[in-house]
């Protein structure tokens, strides 16, 4: 397997070395290229991401990142916008996937959590995100600042069709999340998109929250999720809740997906850089390891990554209440592996 390595910013670095020292254990001879993507570069050298590194990132079977961003050195947006999202819409990943599941000894801060697996097929290169807008008169009485919402068909067709695969390989259950009732113009294409390709799968049950009521489900009643689809800026939103009730952001792992496979696809914690607790080996990796188990099952090793999962999940149930440094969660779970 040839994997390109972005560690990234802040606590990106801690917890990507950790996940990098899981694969390795689990996965032998993996040969790994450092991209040092970040604030750092960026100061010393003014690139965020260049022609030539999507092309290098294309000669590798996948992409471990850690995370991307860093307010306490470059401005906020300059890397996100710059950096982060062009990498997600050069290797066209689409289908930006969140699994959230209660690993059982795992403490949510609900009181009755119940069982809680469902995914987050989240739009990844639409919506908000693209950059679609303007500000005239900044800093004046005057000034005026648009986002617009991009959607297309074709866009949200290919995630909605993904959503609908995942549910009827799982519980039949696919929910759309969005705003319907305010955001007629997306929300319509959306909703009628769902419709639409949900004759195709006359096995799954659909349902559909606006964004606000889902996050009241979310928190009293998740055991109603399976699959959740919805646009980039809800799902973003969306699965730092998710992370937060099943056990804590820093267990929820994600996936940016290429589904046509023409592209690497990136596997990173849902949490970002974290810089009021960067340097100081603080951070859980957890999320990044089971980043690192998606990557390994999108590459076809389902024996690997079963094994990671399982030491994952034999970590949480064991673990004390005494605070475990970065690197001390990543060796107990590879010597739970
Ligand atoms: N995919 C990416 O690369 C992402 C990048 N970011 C960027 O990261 C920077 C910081 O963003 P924030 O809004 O502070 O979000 P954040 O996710 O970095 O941190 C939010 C809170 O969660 C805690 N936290 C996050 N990960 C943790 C972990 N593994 N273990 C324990 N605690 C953890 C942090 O300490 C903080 O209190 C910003 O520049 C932001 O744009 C944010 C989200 C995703
Ligand atoms: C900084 C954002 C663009 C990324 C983010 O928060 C996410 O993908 O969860
Ligand atoms: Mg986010």
């Amino acid at each position: 397997m040839k994997l390109a390595v972005i560690p990234g910013d802040g606590i990106g670095t801690e917890v990507t070395a950790e996940a990098v020292k899981v694969l390795d254990a689990v996965l032998p001879g993996i040969e790994k290229t450092e991209f040092d993507f970040g604030a750092e570069r960026y100061l010393r050298t003014n690139d965020l991401l260049t022609d030539a590194d999507v092309a290098a990132l294309r000669e590798h079977d996948a992409i471990l990142l850690g995370a991307i961003g860093d307010p306490r050195k470059v401005a906020p947006g300059v890397l996100e916008r710059g950096l982060l999202l062009p990498l997600r819409f050069a290797l066209d990943h689409h289908v930006n996937l969140r699994p959230s599941r209660l690993y059982p000894g795992e403490r949510s801060p609900l009181a009755e959590p119940g069982e809680i697996d469902f995914v987050v097929v989240r739009e990844g290169t639409e919506g908000l995100y693209t950059g679609n807008g303007g500000a005239i008169r900044v800093g004046t009485p005057h000034e005026v600042a648009t986002e617009t919402s991009m959607n297309t068909r074709f866009g949200v067709e290919r995630v909605v069709r993904d959503a609908f695969e995942r549910a009827a390989a799982r519980r039949n259950k696919l929910t759309l999340v969005h705003k319907t009732n305010v955001l007629v113009n997306g929300g319509g294409l959306w909703q009628r998109t769902v419709t639409e390709v949900s004759r195709d799968y006359p096995g799954v049950e659909v349902d559909y929250c606006h964004i606000d009521a889902a996050m009241i489900y979310l928190v009293d009643n998740p055991s109603r999720f399976d699959v959740i689809v919805t646009d980039n800026l809800f799902g973003d939103i969306i699965t730092d809740l998710a992370g937060a009730v099943t056990g804590g952001i820093g267990t929820a792992a994600s996936g940016n997906i290429d589904a046509s496979g023409t592209n690497p696809s990136m596997f990173e914690p849902v949490h970002g850089s974290a810089p009021d607790i960067a340097g100081q080996q603080l951070a859980d990796p957890t999320a990044a390891i089971l980043s690192a188990v998606l990557l390994l099952r999108h590459l076809g090793h389902e024996a690997e990554a079963v094994r990671v999962e399982d030491a994952v999940e034999s970590f949480l149930s064991n673990r004390g209440e005494d605070e475990m440094s970065t690197p001390e969660i990543g060796d107990a779970i590879v010597a739970a592996l």
